[in-house]
């Protein structure tokens, strides 16, 4: 059997997914767990990348023809002149730049311009904000910064053969900030007007294209960022919205034109397949229910039997869950905020709340990047880990006001990477067909007021930041 191997190093952790590369059947999976934070040493994803590979079975690594890596997005690792970290990663979900972002904005014009530029409105998330961070916070790191990579750029490269120049795809690049989107270019006069001088860039491989080859001999395919993997492990099609609930909760689509909303609301990313993925993303996600799990003092299972036994409004609690600060409305400095508690509020509706919370944020994502690409769907799908829920799985088409397709709980960005792999081996126009996943369709009746009650609070909310 010949074996695609996808990773995808996300927030939380690192997954491995051995897959037929005929057919897309998954033959293993392994997954090791990544240090917390928003900034992290580098050297720990590939110590993680390392430990997932040594615990597949060895009979099947040896059959692996081609290796293709997702990874979340953004994420600034910043190497010197012998390719060592200046400094720990900053990741996605790291707000310090957000100052740096409005800096930049500003010079380029303004908020349409930007977008105009590079398909995003820049927030604290994307690259060039920590590279600018970096040049007014630690200038004499900042000085000694020869290239800059994203974390998959970082993986597939230590996956590839000794000597191997690093590589990126225009998906990943796109959330880097200094990447034109619409041309699928560099911009390394961005790059260099954040940090203050020019950085090494990586080479762009076109979808598809084969990037390098492991010391084994198989093919390295471009890899791409996470949310793009997705899109491809789902075969997301032109009238589906994907909703992933993992450390970040995203609303995306696949659409043939680019997206320039200067509004700053829609993210006009790039995919893996030579398309666009418009998409809106949240801070908070699976962390609102992680952390609610641990004040109750029960763990997932319990928390969604307890917020099954509350009402749907809750019992009157709602919660605002911009405990990290938030992106998704656009407040970096924001934090969480509870109300409607009472004497006779109950542990099932502060969990209740917690869901609510979760998923009317990301109603919200999806209603925006639907008034973006002007596609009502057909398919909402929804995936990431907190998609396993029962609780999330149950209240999410009341609330989203949609169907809601569900697939069976799955590592869907390391199966896309892998896919992309099986592209890049087979040289094929297009990436392999491969049977989706079974999928059931979820419904009930749509809950407005629920939606109306938590967009009553994040409005009220919105002037204390
Ligand atoms: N049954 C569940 N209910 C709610 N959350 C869950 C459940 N299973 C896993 N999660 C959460 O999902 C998150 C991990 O999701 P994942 O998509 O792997 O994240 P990431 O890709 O950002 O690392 C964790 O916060 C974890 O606690
Ligand atoms: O910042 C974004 C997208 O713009 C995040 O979606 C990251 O890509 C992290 O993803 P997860 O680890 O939550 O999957």
């Amino acid at each position: 059997m010949t074996l695609a191997l996808g990773i995808d190093t996300s927030t939380q952790s690192v997954k491995a997914l051995l897959v037929d590369a005929d057919d897309g059947t998954v033959v293993a999976q392994r997954a090791v767990r990544h240090p917390a934070g928003t900034e992290v040493d580098p050297q720990a994803w590939l110590a993680a990348v390392d430990e997932v590979l040594a615990a597949l079975p060895p009979a099947q690594l040896r059959d692996v023809a081609a290796v293709g890596v997702g990874g979340q997005q953004h994420g600034m690792v910043a190497l010197d002149a012998e390719d060592r970290p200046v400094r720990d990663a900053l990741l996605w979900n790291d707000t310090r730049s957000a100052g740096a972002a409005a800096d930049l904005v500003a010079e380029m014009g303004g908020p349409q311009a930007c977008a105009d530029a590079i398909g995003s409105v820049l927030v604290a998330s994307f690259t060039v904000t920590k590279l600018r961070w970096l040049r007014d916070h630690e200038p004499e790191r900042a000085a000694r910064v020869a290239r800059v990579l994203l974390p998959h750029d970082l993986v597939a490269r230590h996956l590839s053969a000794p000597g191997t120049d690093p590589f990126t795809d225009r998906g990943d690049a796109s959330g880097t900030g200094y990447f034109a989107t619409a041309e699928g270019r560099w911009r390394p006069d961005l790059a260099a007007a954040a940090l203050g001088h020019e950085p090494d860039l990586p080479r762009l491989v076109a979808p598809g294209g084969v990037a390098a080859h492991t010391p084994d001999g198989a093919v390295v395919s471009a890899g791409t960022g996470d949310n793009m993997a997705a899109a491809l492990g789902m075969a997301l099609g032109p009238d589906d919205v994907l909703v992933s609930l993992g450390t970040s909760g995203v609303a995306s689509a696949v659409s043939a034109r680019p997206v320039a909303d200067g509004t700053g609301v829609v993210t006009g990313f790039a995919d893996a397949a030579g398309g666009f993925l418009p998409m809106v993303t949240t801070m908070n996600a699976a962390g609102i229910l992680d952390l609610q799990a641990q004040w109750l003092g029960v763990d997932h299972d319990g928390l969604a039997d307890l917020a099954l036994e509350s009402t749907p409004d809750a019992g009157g609690v709602v919660l605002s869950p911009y405990y990290g600060g938030e992106r998704s409305p656009y407040r970096p400095t924001a934090t969480g905020t509870w109300t409607g508690l009472t004497p006779r509020t109950t542990r099932a509706d502060l969990a209740r709340a917690a869901y609510t919370a979760l998923l009317c944020s990301l109603a919200d994502a999806v209603d925006q990047v639907v008034a973006a690409t002007g596609v009502e769907p057909r398919r909402v799908l929804l995936v990431g880990g907190a998609a396993r829920s029962r609780a999330v799985r149950a209240l999410a088409p009341a609330v989203l006001g949609r169907p809601v397709t569900v697939v069976p709980p799955g590592e869907y960005v390391a199966l896309g990477a892998a896919r992309q792999a099986a592209w890049a081996l087979a040289g094929s126009d297009a990436p392999p067909t491969w049977a989706g996943p079974e999928a059931e369709v979820l419904e009930a009746e749509p809950d407005p007021q629920v939606r109306a009650t938590y967009a009553d609070l994040r409005e009220r909310t919105a002037s204390w930041t």
